[in-house]
């Protein structure tokens, strides 16, 4: 008697035609990994002049100057022409122009087709997750998002970089996972050194995106003031209980954040002044007034907004974040710094991991943190 084995299942297809929104520094790496791959890419701008040079020169001197852009990227500054035909959109324009982006989208983007999020954060107004803006105004498309720790001028380099493309599993797309947005989409990008792992978290790895930025300033912020590895790791450390807690309060779960979302991009993001939520942080740890921060140049800070969104979510929903509660308070707060991380540190001890309740009443202890001492 022959044993007869059910079929293996069949490989999922790379979508062939994509679009970018948003040719920015991130926006830009990411239509680098999706056309060395082969696929067509449609690099959206809102400058005419600036797709026009992107176009004329094979490079974006504005975001990644000195990074070749390979064939198959085409930039434009026409909604219409960057969407028409296309199989999967990405967004990677910041996160406050999301619901104004896909307003603008909606009467020209092709029925039905994933749209997946490489901005990160949370929306000011409403506390929604960047997915829930997708889902309201542009209903009927799978929305998720790609999540990692992805600097974008390593990843456009083709540094070895790994990251998460989370998309919720519908009914269907357990039944043919080979059809599912999420693996279409991770295969269309695995290739050189780019290689993505799927979730079905979205909320988990959403969380992880926004909350790592916040804590990053945090960290820079402390650092900038003097301090050194010991306090980095602890930050970073007690930064993912506030994901994971918080992860779970909207439905996601603990474990994804401990993935590439969420501990692993709040160790690159704290790791280094690359990172501009880092920078930020670290440039008011040294007393630098904020206008004065990055020289006076309006960049893209994610945390700095978030820091507004994430707390005011997280009190909404119950769930304490010391940390990002202290960012916020400095920065829109009108909170000292030093005593601001004075009584973070100097908060009644707790039970770690959280979710232990150890019932136990302790006062404040005595702890001061010694600014201005240098190592
Ligand atoms: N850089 C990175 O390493 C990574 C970034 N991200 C995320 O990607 C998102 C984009 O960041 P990033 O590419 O780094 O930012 P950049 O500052 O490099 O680029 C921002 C882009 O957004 C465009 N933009 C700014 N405001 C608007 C607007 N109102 N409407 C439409 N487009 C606008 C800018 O256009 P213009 O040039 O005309 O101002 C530019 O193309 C953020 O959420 C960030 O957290 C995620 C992973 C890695
Ligand atoms: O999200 C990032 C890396 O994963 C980029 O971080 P910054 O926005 O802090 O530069």
């Amino acid at each position: 008697m022959s044993i007869k084995f059910p079929p293996p299942n069949p490989a999922p297809t790379p979508y062939a035609r994509l679009t970018v929104l948003g040719a920015g520094s991130w926006g830009t790496a990411l239509a680098t990994v999706l056309a060395r791959n082969g696929h067509e890419v449609r690099l959206w701008s809102r400058r005419p002049d600036h797709a026009a040079a992107i176009n004329a020169t094979g490079e974006n001197a504005d975001y990644l100057s000195g990074v070749t852009l390979p064939q198959g990227i085409t930039a434009t500054a026409d909604l219409a022409t960057a969407l028409n035909g296309t199989e999967a959109l990405l967004i990677v324009t910041p996160s406050s122009t999301l619901r104004a982006m896909c307003q603008a989208i909606a009467p020209m983007i092709p029925a039905g087709i994933p749209i997946a999020l490489a901005c990160k954060g949370v929306e000011k107004r409403t506390g929604l997750l960047l997915s829930e803006v997708v889902s309201d105004e542009l209903p009927g498309h799978p929305v998720g998002a790609v999540s990692g720790p992805t600097f974008a001028r390593e990843t456009a380099l083709d540094h070895p970089t790994a990251a998460t493309v989370a998309f919720p599993f519908s009914y269907a797309d357990r039944l043919s996972p080979e059809n599912s947005p999420a693996a279409r989409l991770a295969l269309t990008l695995s290739g050189g050194g780019f290689r993505p792992y799927v979730s079905d978290d979205l909320i988990g790895v959403e969380v992880g995106g926004a909350v790592k930025n916040v804590v990053a300033i945090a960290c820079g912020m402390m650092s900038g003031a003097g301090f050194a590895e010991n306090t980095r790791a602890a930050l970073i450390t007690r930064g993912i209980d506030e994901m994971k807690l918080l992860a779970q309060a909207l439905g996601g779960r603990r474990e994804t954040v401990t993935g590439l979302s969420g501990a692993g991009d709040l160790t690159l993001t704290c790791s280094s002044t690359t990172s501009r939520n880092m920078s930020l942080g670290h440039q008011l740890g040294q007393g630098i007034p904020r206008p004065n921060c990055f020289d006076g140049r309006n960049v893209v800070v994610e945390g700095e907004v978030n820091a507004v969104s994430v707390t005011d979510l997280a009190r909404r929903v119950g769930v304490p974040m010391p940390i990002c509660e202290t960012v916020h308070s400095v920065l829109h707060g009108g909170a000292d710094l030093q005593e601001a991380f004075s009584a973070l540190w100097a908060r009644p001890i707790e039970a770690e991991p959280f979710a232990l309740d150890l019932s136990l009443e302790h006062p404040a202890p005595q702890t001061s943190l010694h600014f201005g001492v240098r190592q």
